[in-house]
């Protein structure tokens, strides 16, 4: 089917400037550009008006502007128009060249001419030169300018292209065609021997550059039928050219379509500047260009792709799943339309231009690539946390959880990161991977630390609650024993926790030399526990050794509270109880880790309980000291020899008061067990009040009355329990009674007479003097460390009819009335003071300090 004449348009105009816009919209609307290289160039030359516009409309249904014949012949063409060719396969465009030595240009101006035809040698496949018959062999002929020119401008090419010069024989004449081509073959012959060739090409025939080919057409004007018929013939050679043995079959250096019309401008660009023309560095420059275009408007598709926005965006906010795969096929669409379309152009600019685009696909996608890999090594960790846990929580051992659970996640990132590269590229993920394995052991050493840390922590809560109370009961029954015990109780308790704890570490499965250092800490620690609670309860020592005293001096063998009446033997008890603090001194002084017998307790006992006969401490004896200095060595001494002196020092002072008050109270019994009138005295009165005796002897009145008021006495002691009111103390005990004193009397006198009861009470204000008195107390033998002496003797002596009070007293402010002391503790103590008896003593006797 018959196409519509396509537009002709204008390439270069009239004034040798390139219609780049109009060329271009020309490629676009006849389709060019996308032929690749299954395109024909073709173009016609000659003179002017002869017929050129005329053949190529017929020829091939373009439209270039014909002269009106009615007119004259004057120039129609200016400049080179171009247009496609109808029906004509494949894509064949044709350019109409503006005619030779026209009257137009004049005579000189024969540079376009040079130019145009320089041109179209350059991009054309088939050149068409149109001619008058009447021209051949003439030595004159119009169209030998034109040849020679051709065949010039030839010479500036460098590797020129082969190109089919089809000679078209205008208004034949009745000579045949056959009689006509050798003459015409001839002149072409003489005139490419004419030209100046360079050196290279001085032999070269013409064969080598041209395909010549003639053809004959009678007059349009004349014989149009016949013309028409005869172009019709013609036009079937122009069908499939390209393909072998078709009239442009073996032409060469081809420009893809889409480079045509770039090429074709930088080709007129060089000849207008009059430089020499190479065609294969401009071919390479070509393909350089166009392929820098294709791969510029390739990696714009990509840019604008939406797949590949969406999976950019989806991995900005987590994986996104099948990345790589998807990457993958977005990048090779792109890179494929590169291909398709510059693949007709200079391989090695084509394939270095390939190599730029991919790169910079894959540079624009790598930070994407790289945010995926983010994401799964956020993943990898957290996945390794969870499992972990959950392993841990199964009771596996440590070591083996992380190493499963390590080559899991590993594995899982391992096999994401793999899903996540491309074809394309060769992404390197192992350093990310060293990231994932280093976040992965830094994640096992914080959770190893603390399970350690909590394993420990463990086995010394253990061991603290194993040894710290006992150690502690131990000390407070300080004995000879004491350290023997202290050492039974560490061995069983550490053997019992110890193992166990090394069992659990084996789970860690740490090298056997850490294990054993970490199990040995331990150890150190249950040392450190007794050895700090002995330091602990020897800055106590002062306080234990002066209970141990009042325990042993105050109470009999039966822990009973001694009553002082005057048979005991306070010196003995005294030394006695001595010895016992001492012996608690001689404990707390060092510790003992090994069982070898030390003679602490005896060098003690010779330089401060034995040196100690009379009245003062004597300086026991240097040398004593220097061998307990040398029993212990110094990290294990609790107190030193001279704090031991010191210690004891302090401790005699202040429990000497209560020897001398055991002694004055043995005084006071026995003086007020023995009181009874001198002899002459007791005559005396039963001489002088013998009347009296008689009287109330006689009167059973007086009897009875005496009997009765004693009865109410004994009966309000009973009623008021006396006893117990006052062990609460004396104050609280006073206060007590005399609360209770007249509701009990009322209550006695309501069952007595009215009488009796005033006889009652004189009586039993008589009774109560007489009664006889509750067992009489001793008061508290004990001198607290914060009870000012003055205080305690005022409490103690005879005068003082107030009972000390039994409570336990605090007072960790109270100011120490003894002197200083290099143990640290006794400052800030409380002191038991036992329920004691009231005490009478009649007075103060200095007897006391004979013992002390
Ligand atoms: N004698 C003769 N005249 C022809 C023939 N073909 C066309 N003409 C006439 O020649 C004149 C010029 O025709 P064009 O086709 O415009 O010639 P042209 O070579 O394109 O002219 P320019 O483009 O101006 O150089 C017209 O008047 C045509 O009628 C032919 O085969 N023989």
């Amino acid at each position: 089917m018959e196409e519509e004449a396509a537009e002709a348009v204008q390439l270069i105009d009239g004034e040798g400037e390139f219609a780049g816009d109009s060329a271009e919209r020309f490629m676009a609307t006849a389709g060019v550009a996308g032929c690749g290289l299954s395109y024909a160039v073709i173009s016609i030359m000659g003179p002017q008006s002869s017929g050129k516009s005329t053949l190529l409309n017929q020829l091939f249904g373009t439209n270039f502007r014909e002269m009106d014949a009615f007119r004259g012949r004057s120039q129609t063409t200016k400049g080179i128009w171009i247009a496609r060719c109808v029906g004509v396969e494949p894509c064949t465009v044709v350019l109409d060249l503006e005619g030779t030595d026209g009257r137009e240009r004049g005579e000189d101006d024969t540079a376009f001419e040079k130019q145009s035809s320089l041109f179209a040698l350059a991009i054309s496949d088939i050149v068409l030169i149109n001619m008058w018959c009447h021209d051949i062999g003439r030595e004159q002929a119009a169209n030998k300018p034109l040849l020679k020119t051709v065949f010039q401008v030839m010479m500036r090419l460098f590797s020129p292209r082969k190109t089919t010069l089809l000679f078209v024989i205008r208004d034949k004449t009745r000579t045949p065609l056959e009689h006509l081509e050798p003459v015409l073959r001839e002149d072409i012959q003489k005139i490419w021997n004419s030209v100046a060739k360079p050196e290279a090409h001085k032999d070269t025939p013409i064969s080598e550059f041209f395909n010549v080919e003639v053809t004959a057409l009678p007059s349009f004007e004349e014989k149009e039928e016949q013309f028409r018929e005869q172009v019709q013939q013609l036009r079937k050679r122009f069908a499939n050219s390209i393909a072998p043995g078709g009239l442009a079959g073996d032409r060469r250096g081809v420009v893809p379509a889409s480079g045509f019309l770039f090429s074709s401008q930088q080709i007129w660009k060089v000849i207008r500047e009059n430089k020499d023309l190479d065609l294969p560095a401009h071919k390479v420059m070509v393909a350089t260009v166009r392929c820098d275009e294709i791969a510029h408007e390739k990696f714009s598709c990509l840019t604008s792709d939406a797949e590949w926005m969406d999976l950019e965006s989806a991995v900005q906010s987590g994986p996104a799943p099948g990345f790589g795969k998807k990457l993958g096929y977005i990048v090779d669409v792109h890179m494929k339309e590169y291909d398709k379309e510059a693949i007709y152009f200079d391989e090695a600019v084509r394939t270095a231009k390939r190599q730029l685009l991919k790169s910079r696909v894959l540079n624009h996608v790598q930070p994407a690539f790289q945010k995926m890999l983010a994401h799964l090594r956020t993943k990898a960790l957290e996945k390794y946390k969870t499992d972990l846990n959950l392993t841990l929580g199964s009771g596996k051992g440590f070591a083996a959880s992380v190493r499963d659970t390590t080559e899991s996640s590993l594995n899982e990132f391992d096999q994401g990161c793999a899903d996540a590269v491309i074809k394309q590229a060769d992404w390197d993920y192992s350093k990310i991977l060293e990231k994932v394995r280093r976040d992965i052991e830094d994640h096992t050493l914080s959770v190893r630390e603390g399970k350690l840390s909590e394993l420990t922590n463990h086995a010394k809560d253990k061991l603290r609650k194993a040894l710290a109370e006992p150690v502690e009961s131990l000390f407070d029954a300080a004995g000879h024993s004491t350290w023997a015990s202290i050492r039974n109780l560490f061995k069983r308790e550490t053997e019992a926790i110890l193992p166990e704890f090394r069992k659990t570490l084996s789970g860690f499965e740490m090298e056997s030399a850490s294990s054993e250092g970490t199990v040995s800490n331990l150890r150190d620690y249950a040392r450190s526990i007794v050895e700090n609670k002995a330091k602990e309860e020897a800055g106590k020592v002062l306080i234990h050794m002066k209970e141990r005293f009042t325990t042993v001096f105050s109470h009999d063998k039966d822990s009973i509270p001694r009553v002082w009446t005057g048979k005991e033997d306070v010196r003995a008890i005294a030394k006695d109880a001595r010895s016992a603090a001492l012996k608690h001194l001689s404990v707390m002084a060092a510790i003992r880790w090994d069982e070898k017998r030390d003679r602490i307790e005896s060098i003690l006992t010779s330089t401060l309980l034995d040196g100690s006969k009379i009245m003062e401490v004597h300086k026991p004896r240097n040398h004593h000291f220097i061998e307990l200095l040398e029993q212990v060595p110094p990290k294990y001494t609790l107190i030193t020899p001279s704090q031991c002196k010191s210690v004891w020092k302090q401790f005699k002072s202040e429990t000497e008061f209560t020897i001398t008050q055991a002694v004055s109270t043995q005084q006071a019994h026995k003086r007020g067990n023995g009181r009874l009138p001198p002899p002459w005295a007791m005559v005396a009165i039963a001489v002088l009040g013998f009347n009296e005796i008689m009287v109330l002897l006689r009167n059973p009145i007086y009897m009875f009355l005496l009997f009765v008021g004693y009865l109410m006495v004994k009966a309000l002691a009973v009623q008021l329990d006396i006893n117990r009111e006052f062990q609460n103390g004396v104050v609280p005990g006073i206060i007590s009674i005399s609360a209770k004193l007249v509701p009990t009397l009322q209550n006695l006198l309501n069952k007595v007479a009215t009488e009796q009861q005033q006889h009652g009470n004189h009586h039993h204000q008589e009774a109560a003097a007489e009664a006889p008195q509750p067992q009489p107390q001793l008061p508290p033998l004990l001198l607290s460390p914060r009870s000012p002496m003055s205080e305690l003797r005022r409490q103690h002596m005879p005068f003082s009819r107030v009972p000390l009070s039994p409570v336990r007293k605090a007072a960790p402010s109270s100011p120490s009335s003894t002197s200083s002391s290099t143990v640290s503790s006794p400052r800030n103590i409380s002191e038991d003071q036992k329920p004691s008896p009231t005490v009478e003593p009649d007075n103060e006797s200095n007897s006391a300090y004979s013992i002390v």
